[in-house]
């Protein structure tokens, strides 16, 4: 394959899952940190949305937010039991103790830390996020980030995002941190 040559030599032993809010980057670092390592990249919102044929939005309005979040939990569950991947999940699916419990045994989690700012600038010009569809979407943002973070700091691992770093940038600095793990991250000779 011509572009083996990029992939980071080492061998993922257990599945990544990016945790942390909306707009942190999950779904876009995930992806390219994937790319990087030459494995599989898993969203648990794209899962969800492909398995029902409707977007998060409408699941949320047609069967409701525990609905999905019961959705949200299954398709963690499988994933974790199959081959190590990336596996961006939604930001409130580290919220769920039991989610927490099944990413300790079978995977790593990995905090993409985001001022309230620089999250508030990416999300702010899409509604596809049913959580922000309120007369106060800041508002709304800010109260789940207050909610939120000491349970993100459960995460096994952190990295901090910052307006300045590209998508690759940041897939650059999770992999740092996994190569500081060789029981997630076997270097190869
Ligand atoms: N490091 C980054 N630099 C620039 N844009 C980013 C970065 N990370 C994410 N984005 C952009 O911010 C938006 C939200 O990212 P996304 O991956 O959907 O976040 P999440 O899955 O955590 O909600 C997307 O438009 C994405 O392209
Ligand atoms: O924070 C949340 O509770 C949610 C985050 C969304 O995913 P992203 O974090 O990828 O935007 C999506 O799962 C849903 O809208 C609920
Ligand atoms: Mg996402």
């Amino acid at each position: 394959m011509a572009d083996t040559a990029r992939h980071n030599r080492a061998r993922l032993k257990r599945t990544v899952v990016l945790v942390g809010m909306m707009g942190a980057g999950k779904t876009a670092v995930g992806r390219a940190l994937a790319a990087r390592l030459g494995v599989a990249f898993r969203d648990s919102d794209q899962e969800i949305e492909a398995a029902a044929n409707m977007t998060i939005a409408e699941i949320f309005a047609r069967d409701g937010e525990p609905f999905f979040r019961r959705k949200e939990s299954q398709v963690i569950g499988r994933l974790l039991d199959g081959v190590p991947c990336i596996l961006s999940t939604g930001g409130g699916a580290f919220l769920s103790e039991a989610n927490r419990e099944m990413i300790s045994n079978r995977g790593v989690s990995v905090w993409l830390d985001a001022s309230l700012d620089l999250l508030w600038s990416r999300v702010r010009h899409k509604d596809t996020r049913p959580l922000l569809r309120t007369a106060d979407p800041k508002g709304a943002l800010t109260a789940l980030f207050e909610a939120r973070v000491p349970v993100y700091r459960l995460a096994d691992l952190s990295v901090a995002t910052q307006p300045d770093y590209s998508i690759d940038d940041t897939a650059g600095r999770v992999l740092e941190a996994l190569a500081t793990r060789p029981d997630i991250l076997e270097p190869l000779s």
